[in-house]
């Protein structure tokens, strides 16, 4: 999987999600607020954003009424000599908090870059990465890495078929589009639909080809309390770990 670089368009906005309430984490506060090595998860993603240097415009999709995460993304924007960061409150779905950020990026947006902020730690590189795939034009591309398990189907506690791991991909954020192919996509699908797991997806069923590119174990979504432990290891023993300053 090796990228040839190619220059990037004006317009690339990135939409952060950030809306998610973190259920498996079990915090029992908004997963982006939670600390990992001294730091919110929402900083540490916005931190990876803007030392890409790959953004002009940042939407961070936030709960209903979190002064906390308001308050991180005004810091950022303040901080930040870069690109215009902005925060817009998501929906139910992580599809509809994507869309809610996708309405709020400036009608010149050429490229857009949907990212988890529970990818706290992803390296500036995997979205200078998807970024150049996308500007050299491909529709959708997404960060992945082989399947490292072997995987099974089942019915209920009844194995069904093994497929061939070879041909699988553990799929990561950040994951970029061309913006107006992303939003008829959008407009297509239904924001409700949890069967939906990410962008990708969407563009699938509407169509389009969805390209891969090498992703980073860096990248691995701050799911449950065992990922918590993996991220606040990899900083104490690394504080650079996602190769920007901790
Ligand atoms: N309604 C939602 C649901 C998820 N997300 C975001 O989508 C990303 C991936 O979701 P996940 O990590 O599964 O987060 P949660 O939905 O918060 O987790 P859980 O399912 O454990 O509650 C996260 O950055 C999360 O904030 C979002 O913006 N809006
Ligand atoms: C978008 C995603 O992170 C890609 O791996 C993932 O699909 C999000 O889904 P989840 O149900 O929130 O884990």
């Amino acid at each position: 999987m090796s990228e040839k670089k190619h220059p990037l368009p004006a317009g690339v906005g990135v939409v952060v999600v950030a809306a998610g309430s973190g259920q498996r984490l079990g915090q029992g506060i908004p997963k982006a607020r939670v600390l990992c090595g001294g730091r919110t998860l929402l900083q540490r993603s916005l931190d990876a954003v803007i030392a890409s240097g790959v953004a002009t415009h940042v939407v961070v999709v936030l709960p209903q009424d979190d002064a906390v995460l308001a308050a991180v993304v005004s810091d950022a924007a303040r901080r930040t000599g870069g690109p215009a960061i902005v925060a817009v409150t998501g929906g139910t779905t992580r599809t509809a908090s994507v869309r809610a950020g996708l309405d709020a990026l400036p009608p010149p947006t050429a490229v857009v870059l949907v990212h988890d902020a529970a990818r706290a730690l992803t390296p500036p590189d995997v979205f200078r990465r998807v970024a150049e795939a996308v500007a050299a034009g491909a529709p959708a591309v997404i960060p992945v890495l082989p399947v490292v398990d072997t995987v099974k189907v089942v019915d209920g506690d009844v194995v069904t078929a093994t497929p061939d791991r070879g041909g699988l991909r553990a799929v990561q954020t950040p994951q970029g589009f061309d913006a107006a192919a992303l939003r008829a996509a959008h407009a297509a699908g239904g924001p409700a639909d949890p069967a939906v797991t990410d962008d990708a997806m969407l563009m699938e069923a509407h169509g389009a080809t969805v390209r891969v590119v090498e992703g980073d174990p860096l990248a691995f979504k701050i799911t449950t309390p065992l990922d918590l432990v993996v991220a606040e290891a990899v900083l104490a023993r690394d504080p650079a770990a996602s190769r920007i300053a901790g």
